[in-house]
């Protein structure tokens, strides 16, 4: 049976900065490195990459790139036999020729019997077509990062690395960007992983999720699981929240809503356009959306008000914040709560309780 996963155990020195990670990572779907400015991201990138210089082991899916203990470095393959394809922040093309021609530049460099990905095909998912003739000038931020991204892909890589693809571009470009990246995600045989500080892009876009803090890993695990845990570092930014699936089950053509069903409950959704019936989506809930009450409240109007049961209960997570992690049915969520209120309400875990949900984001 063939190996799957990536194995990536490195100690490594930046200045006065120590990496020192083992993780076993998925071997196909999208895991986003997350964490706080400085906290390694780029620096395990680098050391997957063999740009920096680390003691550790490193296989994708059966194949060895390094394992070394600082004795013999004869076993670390140089960045240029390690078959992956890193996209940066800023990836730049060439400028004086075209986009196919910048997409053929790597393309051409691989032995047909090792591609692949098809020029056509990476044309497709990157949504290309339109735009092979023109020069990199003439590209707006996104369109450019397409293009790079196009390009990686058709060196056939093992394993793709992405150093915050996103950032140097603006709201609209990012948003429209989003959609063929969750293409890739979906359709790229090949491991992707990828650097972020979004949250709102890491809900859309991750499967799974390693959670980085001064060079060592707090959290990692699938992302619907991690992003419940009241111990995760980013529990007290204003993002903070849990993603869950779920299918819009109904239309209500007279309040423009849709009903979204979800284990454990259902929630009512904004009928915004381009949504249907039947339609699976990803929804992002927040901690500060979510206050509680201990019996059921109908004269108020929030509109989506679910039973379920204190799990845990984090107290004092920060001066007078408490965080709370309630189960409807199997499905967890997270509220942030003044300390006083979870005192006052006498809020501990086994107790019932009514979730009155002020908002919900459909993400994917
Ligand atoms: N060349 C260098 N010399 C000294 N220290 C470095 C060097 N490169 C990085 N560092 C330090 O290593 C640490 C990790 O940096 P790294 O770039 O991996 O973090 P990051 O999580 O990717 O940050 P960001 O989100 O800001 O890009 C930081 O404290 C940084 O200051």
């Amino acid at each position: 049976m063939p190996i799957t996963g990536i194995q990536a155990r490195f100690t490594c020195h930046v200045g006065t900065f120590t990496l020192d990670v083992d993780l076993n990572l998925p071997g196909s779907g999208l895991t986003a490195l997350f964490g706080h400015s400085g906290c390694g991201k780029t620096t395990l990138l680098r050391c997957m990459a063999g740009l920096q210089a680390s003691q550790g082991v490193m296989r994708v899916n059966g194949d060895e790139w390094q394992n070394e203990n600082g004795a013999d470095a004869s076993t670390s393959r140089p960045v240029h036999q390690r078959p992956l394809a890193y996209v940066f922040q800023e990836t730049s093309l060439f400028p004086h020729l075209s986009v196919k021609r910048n997409l053929m530049y790597g393309y051409r460099r691989i032995p047909q019997q090792e591609r692949r990905i098809s020029f056509d095909q990476a044309v497709e998912w990157l949504g290309l077509s339109q735009m092979l003739d023109r020069m990199p000038e003439n590209l707006s931020g996104g369109e450019r990062q397409r293009v790079a991204i196009a390009r990686a892909l058709l060196t056939s890589p093992r394993l793709l690395l992405m150093d915050e693809p996103l950032s140097a571009l603006d709201q609209t470009s990012k948003r429209e960007i989003l959609p063929y990246l969750e293409a890739l995600r979906d359709n790229l045989a090949i491991p992707i992983l990828y650097v972020s500080h979004s949250t709102a892009e890491v809900a859309r876009l991750a499967d799974h999720i390693v959670m980085l803090d001064s060079g060592k890993v707090v959290a990692e695990g699938p992302l619907q699981a991690i992003m419940a845990r009241t111990d995760q570092p980013f529990g007290l930014e204003e993002d903070a929240g849990v993603i869950l699936d779920a299918t819009l089950s109904e239309h209500d053509h007279q309040w423009h809503l849709f009903r979204a069903d979800f284990a454990g409950g259902h929630f009512w959704l904004r009928a915004d356009s381009g949504l249907t019936t039947g339609q699976d989506v990803r929804l992002q809930v927040l901690a500060r959306d979510i206050s509680l009450a201990r019996s059921q409240q109908t004269d108020q109007s929030i509109q989506n008000v679910l039973p379920a049961v204190v799990d845990e209960v984090a107290s004092e997570v920060a001066p007078g914040t408490s965080i709370v992690r309630l189960l409807a049915g199997s499905t967890p969520f997270l509220s942030r709560l003044t300390s006083r209120a979870v005192h006052t309400l006498e809020i501990a875990p086994g107790q019932p309780v009514w979730m009155q949900v002020k908002s919900v984001a459909i993400v994917d």
